[in-house]
Order: structure tokens, then sequence, then C-alpha cells
């Protein structure tokens, strides 16, 4: 059985059809990249599978039970900070076990280590904009990691920072991923980001009406530095590959445009 399954998913958008037919399954564990052209509809899917938009038609299917509402069991991470400025590191971890009622003191003890397994153990005193992009980015990764989730739903959550930090903060995902694998639904423009981190890496057709063209296995070792293994010739296999199928549809995206 598929841990998150997609079923013949339509939406769309008055008369935009954005993404049309979608059918995609994820096995409990796996670490799946969503790529395509600008618009085709990469983060609707991921709203989709938070339960944030239901599909005009089809379903999702959340361990094979049809989700209605808002996803219990996913944690969503946004390119842009989803943490609060007037609150500190610190607080802003605890605040989803806050909000479930746990007492604050258990809940700043829980923030603290989780602070400390993002590498922030030295921060938990400063507010956000004392932090630079990567490090509030860590902030919102271990807000989004203490609530437990058992699906992470990530939207181009690396994009906005230096190609450096970016790297940095991939290989602590891919850490952090190794000791527990969860499920994630990753959403990317980038190819390579992408074939680094992914057990598989499913590319979405330029829109309108778009769904998956193709599905590629990612059968690099583990554990991953994702510096090093681009630079390796299966990586670049694969880049080739995947990107002679990309290719024309960014193509047919800009000519849309
Ligand atoms: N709330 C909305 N109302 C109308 N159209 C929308 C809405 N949300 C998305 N769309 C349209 O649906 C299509 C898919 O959008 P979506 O944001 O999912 O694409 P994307 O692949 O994530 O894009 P990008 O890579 O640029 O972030 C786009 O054409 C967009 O304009």
């Amino acid at each position: 059985m598929a841990f998150l399954e997609f079923r013949q998913v339509a939406v769309a958008f008055g008369a935009y059809v954005a993404v049309e037919g979608v059918s995609l399954r994820v096995s409990e564990g796996e670490f799946v990249s969503l790529v395509g052209p600008t618009g085709c509809g990469k983060s609707t899917l991921l709203n989709v599978a938070a339960g944030l938009l239901p599909p005009t038609r089809g379903e999702v299917l959340l361990e094979g039970r049809p989700l209605r509402g808002l996803n219990p069991k996913a944690g969503y991470l946004f390119q842009q900070d989803a943490i609060l400025p007037w609150k500190t590191a610190l607080d802003n971890v605890a605040l989803p076990l806050l909000f479930r009622g746990v007492p604050l003191k258990e809940a700043r003890a829980r923030a603290r280590a989780w602070l400390a397994k993002v590498g922030l153990e030295r921060f938990p005193d400063r507010y956000p904009h004392q932090l630079s992009g990567g490090m509030r980015k860590r902030v919102g990764l271990a807000q989004v990691l203490i609530a437990g989730p058992k699906l992470l739903l990530m939207d181009e959550p690396f994009s906005a920072l230096d190609i450096q930090t970016r790297q940095l903060m991939e290989n602590e995902l891919l850490r952090l991923w190794q000791e527990d694998r969860k499920t994630v639904l990753f959403v990317t423009h980038d190819l390579e980001e992408a074939i680094a981190l992914s057990d598989r890496v499913v590319v979405l057709a330029a829109g309108p009406a778009s769904r998956p063209i193709g599905d590629f296995p990612i059968p690099l070792p583990r554990p991953r530095d994702v510096a090093e293994i681009r630079l390796t010739p299966e990586f670049l296999r694969l880049h080739r590959e995947i990107w002679d199928l990309l290719r024309g549809e960014v193509m047919r995206a800009h000519a849309g445009a």
C-alpha cells in the first residue's frame, strides 16, 4: 500500500485546469521530488497533499484512506519563512507543541533539543531578524519536525539561499531524514537538487492540465553528500536522461507564457 496516493487528481481554478489525471504513489519512507516548468502545478499538488486544497476531481489517499480536510500526518515547509518575527528561535520551535497543549517548560525543553539537532543550540534567544537566511531555515525545519509529521511536504524550501548555504541545508535535511526516514514530497525547479536528494524524481508536463510524464528512480548510494554526488558519472547520466524529457516541457512552458 502506498503511504500517499494521488488518484486521477484534477485541480481547476475557475475555467483554468492546472493539473489533470494525476496519479502518483509514494511509499512510506520514500523521498520523492516533483520537478517541472514554472506554473505546471507543483505547489498545487503539494497543497492537495496537505489537504489545503480539495481536488476538483479524483482523490488523495493517505495510508489507503481518502484524505478529508487537513492532512493530520503532514508537516509543510514553504519557500518563505513561516516563523514569527516577534518570537525567539526557541519559542518559534516550541510553538507547534504549545498549540497542542504541551506545558511551556516541556515544550521549551523539547524545542531546545530540536535546535541542537539543527545546529542552533547557541542561538535559542535570537529573534528571526538576528538570524541568517540559512539559520532561519533551520528554525523552520525544526519547527516542522518537532511536531513529528510522518509526511514532509517541502515547496522549494532552499531556493532563496545562496549556493553554499543551500548545499549545507540539503545535507542537513538528508542527515535528519536518514534518522527516521519520513516520507518526503519535495518540489523544486532545480533538477540537480532533485536528483541529489531523492529516491525518485517525477517530471510534470507544462500546464495547463499538467500531469506526470516521467518517473525516474535514483539509485545513487546513501548516505550522500549533495556537492560530491553531483560529480559522479552516474549522477551526470541521470541528469542527462531526465533533462532530455524536462527540456521540452520547459520550452513549451516558455512558448506558452
Ligand atoms: N489560487 C489560484 N487561482 C488561480 N490560478 C491559480 C491559483 N493557484 C495556482 N494557479 C495557477 O495554476 C497553475 C499552477 O500553479 P502552481 O503554483 O501550482 O505551479 P508551480 O509549478 O508550483 O509553479 P512555480 O514553479 O512557478 O512555483 C499556474 O498556472 C497558476 O497560475
